[in-house]
């Protein structure tokens, strides 16, 4: 294991010490890219000091993510210390004789890890996240953070939990910093059930879809997440939150899909045994039904979020080909913003909405942000 990489352009700043939580889909592309920047000034201000999933972590005075990255990729026994999982530890692998930052990077989905930000966030260690369970959850969670970050003086960054890094929560902030006030969101806000209404047809089985976005990375780790609305769920409460309306998560009326299919049949999916399908035989055949309606009429099935007179809501929406949130490809994630600035036509931010290099990159931005600025 390579400890130091031997570069560091800017003497007069040392790197930041960064720990890495989390080493699947989103866990692996930020080793990419940090890989990638091996040698460069921005490689040089990020220095990775430990490494961890829920089997062990590695720690180093300088980790190489590329070797890291080749310990989780070719199958080679994955030596990592059980012990150094301890989170209780992972505020000790920052440490350090130096003023740098340290920044802890959370790729995981994991609440245990969540319940640790605002333990960190007080003792002045910066978390950048790709979990929504930390602002996208309860209200309390969500407020222990603000003041948690506050009391250790610590940035908490969330660019990667809405939009997987678009400058979505960055917009909504920019406005109401420049005296703007946020009437009203609405938008596509799931990367995975984008790509699936985007791609599916009524011919091939919605399952075997919904597997094959799994395997993308653009789902959640279970994908009922997605379907259940709960993901979409979590992002409108960032959003909203950050838009200055403290919902509570009850307070977002979602429509899960698997309810919808549930209705349909009068079955209960809290009823359901865990070998069910992810796809239960009525959804598919709800969303074949929705689908060919749709396209008769030259509509689109989209998955929508909406916050407006302090209410928030998810469902499944057929909207015309011309309303402005139908279009889109991919995994486009697409946000409408109204406000006293924006209040006939909105603002509208769209791109790619899913997938662990844009993940990754949305965490990495946050981190440099951080590495960059001075440290207190
Ligand atoms: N995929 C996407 O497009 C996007 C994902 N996100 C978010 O990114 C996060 C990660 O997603 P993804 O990479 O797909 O998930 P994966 O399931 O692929 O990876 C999760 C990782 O977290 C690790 N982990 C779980 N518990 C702990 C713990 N207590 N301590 C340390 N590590 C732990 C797992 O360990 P182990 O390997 O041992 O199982 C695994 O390595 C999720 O919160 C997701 O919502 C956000 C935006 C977009
Ligand atoms: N599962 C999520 C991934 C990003 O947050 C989605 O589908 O958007």
């Amino acid at each position: 294991m390579q400890h130091d990489q031997g570069v560091n352009p800017t003497p007069s700043k040392p790197s930041a010490r960064v720990a890495l939580l989390g080493t699947g889909n989103v866990g692996k592309a930020v080793l990419d890219r940090l890989a990638a920047w091996t040698g460069t000034p921005r490689g040089a201000s990020l220095a990775l000091v430990h490494a961890g999933n829920s089997r062990g972590a590695l720690r180093a005075g300088r980790l190489c993510p590329a070797d890291v990255r080749r310990r989780l990729l070719d199958g080679s026994p994955w030596h990592a210390d059980p012990v150094l999982a301890n989170l209780s530890g992972v505020a000790d692998a920052l440490a350090g004789n130096d003023p740098a930052h340290r920044i802890i990077i959370d790729a995981t989905a994991s609440s245990e890890v969540a319940d640790n930000h605002p333990r960190w966030l007080a003792q002045g260690i910066h978390v950048v996240t790709a979990c929504k369970l930390g602002l996208g959850t309860t209200l309390e969670r969500w407020q222990a953070i603000h003041d948690a970050a506050a009391h250790g003086n610590a940035r908490y960054g969330d660019s990667a939990t809405v939009g997987a890094g678009l400058p979505l929560l960055r917009n909504i902030r920019d406005l109401q910093a420049g005296g703007d006030t946020i009437h009203a969101i609405a938008g596509v806000l799931s990367g995975s059930l984008a790509w699936l209404f985007n791609h599916y047809d009524g011919k091939k089985p919605f399952s075997e879809m919904v597997d094959e976005a799994r395997q993308a990375g653009y789902t959640e780790p279970d994908p009922r997440e997605d379907l259940t609305g709960d993901d979409v769920r979590r992002k409108i409460l960032i959003l909203a939150r950050a838009a200055g309306v403290p919902l509570a998560s009850d307070e977002v009326e979602v429509e899960s899909l698997l309810d919808l299919a549930g209705r349909e049949t009068g079955q209960d999916r809290h009823g359901a045994r865990r070998d069910d399908s992810v796809v239960p035989p009525p959804l598919e055949a709800l969303l074949q039904r929705r689908h060919r309606d749709a396209a008769a009429r030259g509509a689109q099935l989209r998955y929508i979020a909406r916050l407006q007179n302090g209410g928030a809501t998810v469902r499944l929406e057929t909207l015309d080909a011309t309303h402005p949130l139908a279009s889109g490809a991919g995994t486009d994630n697409k946000l409408a913003i109204w406000s006293d600035r924006y209040r006939d036509q909105p603002l509208v931010i769209q791109g790619p909405g899913a997938g662990a290099e844009v993940t990754a990159a949305g965490l990495l931005d946050d981190a440099l942000r951080i590495a960059r600025s001075t440290p207190d």
